[in-house]
């Protein structure tokens, strides 16, 4: 009998996960097996070289990719082989995402764009939600900006309401791609804590793929990947730690 993930204190989990891209002549193995959890209520980042396959698992642990073998679950819910109108609604109900660029609805202001994932799912916020995204709005520092547009706000504002809205539905896991690729130093660490503080205060669990030692210096946990495999799973690292190990994996490479 399978234990289960959340007896393991685990969010998601992959087991001997594998992914190939291309026919046989063109084949790429992007993911060789990997076996790994994601603890709850922790900030965990995935780093590695280019190319190591960091954006491959993210993918597929947020139900956006299929798996080529091995196993994959969401909470306690196996999802490798789930069909895309059940993966749809697993992904609006229980996953969050913040990207590199910040994917926000143009056309929607500031609220609109935090309760667009209430919307998606065809429901309104209940009064309990709405004090929940209130929160959200005033610890993010958004209050007075709510019917601004996305156009009107400053590039660490908008990831801000990116963060929102992935933490409106309070996700079991957040999942965020680069969420400071587009930002300058000074804001893309004022988002990263912003972040760090949703696990610390809310137990939010959130899974990082990021280049940045800077923002994995951020995270609870690292995972560091080469060539499709976990290669080292390490606590909380300093930046200047972190880059370190990251060349010596390049050079090793
Ligand atoms: N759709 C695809 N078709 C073919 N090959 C792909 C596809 N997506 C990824 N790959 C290949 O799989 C491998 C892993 O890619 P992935 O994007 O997961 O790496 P990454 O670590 O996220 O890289 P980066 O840091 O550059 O974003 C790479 O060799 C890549 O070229």
């Amino acid at each position: 009998m399978d234990i289960s993930t959340s007896d393991m204190g685990l969010v998601a989990r992959v087991e001997n996960l594998t992914k190939s891209y291309g026919t046989e002549r063109t084949r790429v193995d992007a993911l060789r097996g990997i076996t790994v959890g994601i603890r709850r209520g922790e900030f965990t980042a995935i780093m590695g070289p280019s190319g190591s396959g960091k954006s491959t698992l993210m993918h597929i642990m947020a139900g956006l990719d299929s798996p080529s073998g091995g196993r994959v679950w969401l909470g306690d819910t196996e999802i490798g082989g789930m069909d895309d109108t059940r993966l749809t609604l697993l992904r609006r109900r229980r996953v969050g995402f913040v990207f590199q660029s910040f994917n926000l609805v143009p056309t929607l202001d500031v609220a609109g764009n935090v309760e667009l994932p209430f919307e998606l799912d065809g429901r309104r916020p209940s009064s309990q939600e709405l004090d929940w995204i209130a929160e959200l709005e005033s610890s993010l520092g958004l209050v007075d900006r709510l019917s601004h547009r996305p156009h009107e706000l400053s590039g660490g504002q908008q990831q801000r309401v990116a963060i929102a809205r992935a933490l409106a539905t309070r996700p079991e896991l957040v999942f965020a791609d680069e969420p400071t690729g587009n930002l300058d130093s000074r804001t893309g660490r004022e988002v990263l804590a912003l972040m760090q503080g949703a696990t610390r205060q809310y137990g939010q669990s959130i899974a990082m793929v990021t280049h940045d030692p800077v923002a994995a210096s951020f995270a609870d946990r690292i995972l560091f990947l080469a060539d499709g495999l976990v290669v080292e799973d390490r606590g909380h690292m300093e930046a200047a730690e972190i880059a370190t190990f990251m060349l010596t994996m390049e050079q090793a490479a």
